[in-house]
């Protein structure tokens, strides 16, 4: 129901994000709150009904939003509407200086309520969630690293036999707490310790969870200028050397098995670009990418879409790339039919996409931009535990030890953020 503007008290600011979080929390309405990568600004919205809608992934006719796609999502080429759950920015509120303050006009008697609710709130003065051991971790962790390698030597044993190129394999890695742990609080200091990742926190009342993730891989982007931009993202090493010290980009050696991998992501952008017989694009790269506390190897692509006039490129792209060869494999139909045959869980939003649709960037810039990421180094929290989500490039060189790690790895960048804010306490 559409309602005249409602005039907000000009004083109306709130100093953290927790009073709006935690009002849509108690009211039953989902939430999304983000900050893109080399950007200050964090965001919030809320989508007043209580489950997300499910929409055609169309960035010309989508209003302001947030998609949250999960892996489960192919694109067959059947002519199906290529859909996902959708969060309408009902409500945005963007941090300015030290407080909240709204950053579109309320237009609804939901929205109206949801800010005298949030005028009212009084932070509860709870505990910081600890993380606690659990006595069986030990075997947990060795029968899922048993299972994870054993399903490795599978997907090798397919490659050889010339299955298919390359598959993505992954695993979860659980840990509990003595409280439900503070999803904007972990935000905050995963906005701070990966400064160049797309920092989200995803608040999804209809399953009763929150995604948490510090995503160093954009899908696709389209700015308020037309500028489309994706990656090929692959190859990881840790980016401490042994001596504990962080290592320069420029210090990162890489092994043909690396390289060929990344290559595989490069050219399946390129395939696509082909598909839409687009031949203007920049790609630049491959060059060592810093991700938290690893490396990848990626390679930038850009198009000008007003220049090549080719305004649906984005739309376009989500349904060709996702989900990619960083995530899933190459061929990509026989990569996702493997993982869903031998992977042995529900991936649910891990390796999906997620990101804001049609957003105005800031008040100055005229138009809206897109910037959808692919989802990982993220977490399902649900009550005191949280799931990671990790996953690991094969090809038929792999070693399946050495793959277990780099999931191990991959789980730690919100794990030792997890720890340090348990620590600081
Ligand atoms: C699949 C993940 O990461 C992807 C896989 C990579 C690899 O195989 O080396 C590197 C970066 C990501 O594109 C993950 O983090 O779960």
């Amino acid at each position: 129901m559409q309602v005249e503007a409602i005039h907000i008290r000009p004083d109306f600011a709130q100093p953290t994000a927790t009073a709006w979080w935690e009002v849509a929390r108690q009211a039953g309405y989902p939430a999304a709150l983000w900050r893109l990568p080399n950007q200050t600004e964090k965001h919030l919205i809320v989508h007043l009904d209580h489950t997300p809608a499910v929409v055609p992934v169309d960035l010309e006719e989508l209003p302001a939003g947030f998609v949250m796609s999960p892996f489960n999502n192919f694109d067959y080429g059947t002519g199906q509407p290529f859909e996902a759950p959708f969060l309408r920015a009902d409500l945005h509120v963007k941090q300015a200086g030290q407080g909240w303050e709204l950053a579109s006009p309320v237009t609804s008697r939901r929205a109206e309520e949801l800010i005298g609710q949030v005028q009212a709130y009084r932070p509860a003065n709870r505990p910081v969630a600890q993380m606690v051991d659990d006595p069986a971790a030990d075997q947990i962790n060795s029968v899922a690293q048993h299972r994870f390698e054993q399903s490795v030597e599978e997907a090798v044993a397919a490659m050889q036999q010339g299955a298919f190129r390359k598959v993505v394999l992954s695993r979860t890695k659980s840990v509990w707490f003595d409280e439900e742990p503070d999803a904007v609080a972990l935000f905050d200091q995963l906005c701070v310790a990966y400064p160049t990742a797309f920092v989200a926190a995803v608040w999804l009342p209809d399953r009763r969870q929150v995604w948490i993730s510090a995503s160093p891989e954009r899908l696709v982007s389209v700015d308020a200028a037309g500028i489309f931009r994706t990656i090929s993202l692959a190859g990881t090493q840790s980016a401490y050397d042994a001596g504990g010290r962080l290592k320069r980009t420029s210090e990162a050696l890489w092994a043909q098995k690396e390289i060929e991998e990344q290559a595989l992501v490069s050219r399946y952008i390129i395939e696509c670009f082909k598909k839409i017989r687009l031949r203007e694009y920049l790609e630049e790269g491959p060059k060592t990418i810093l991700a938290g506390n690893l490396m990848h190897l990626g390679s930038h692509f850009t198009v000008d879409t007003q220049a090549v006039r080719y305004g649906q490129l984005g739309t376009v792209m989500i349904r060709l790339l996702h989900p990619t060869s960083a995530v899933c494999g190459m061929p990509r139909t026989d990569a996702f039919n493997f993982i869903n045959e031998h992977e042995g869980y529900d991936r649910e939003f891990y390796s999906g996409f997620l990101g804001p649709v049609n957003m105005t960037p800031d008040g100055v810039t005229e138009g809206t931009e897109s910037n959808l990421f692919v989802h990982i180094r993220c977490m399902k929290v649900e009550g005191k535990q949280a799931t990671l989500f990790a996953g690991a490039g094969l090809t038929e060189d792999s070693d399946p030890q050495k793959e277990w790690k780099e999931t191990e790895m991959k789980c730690q960048t919100l794990l030792s953020v997890m720890k340090s804010l348990n620590a600081g306490q």
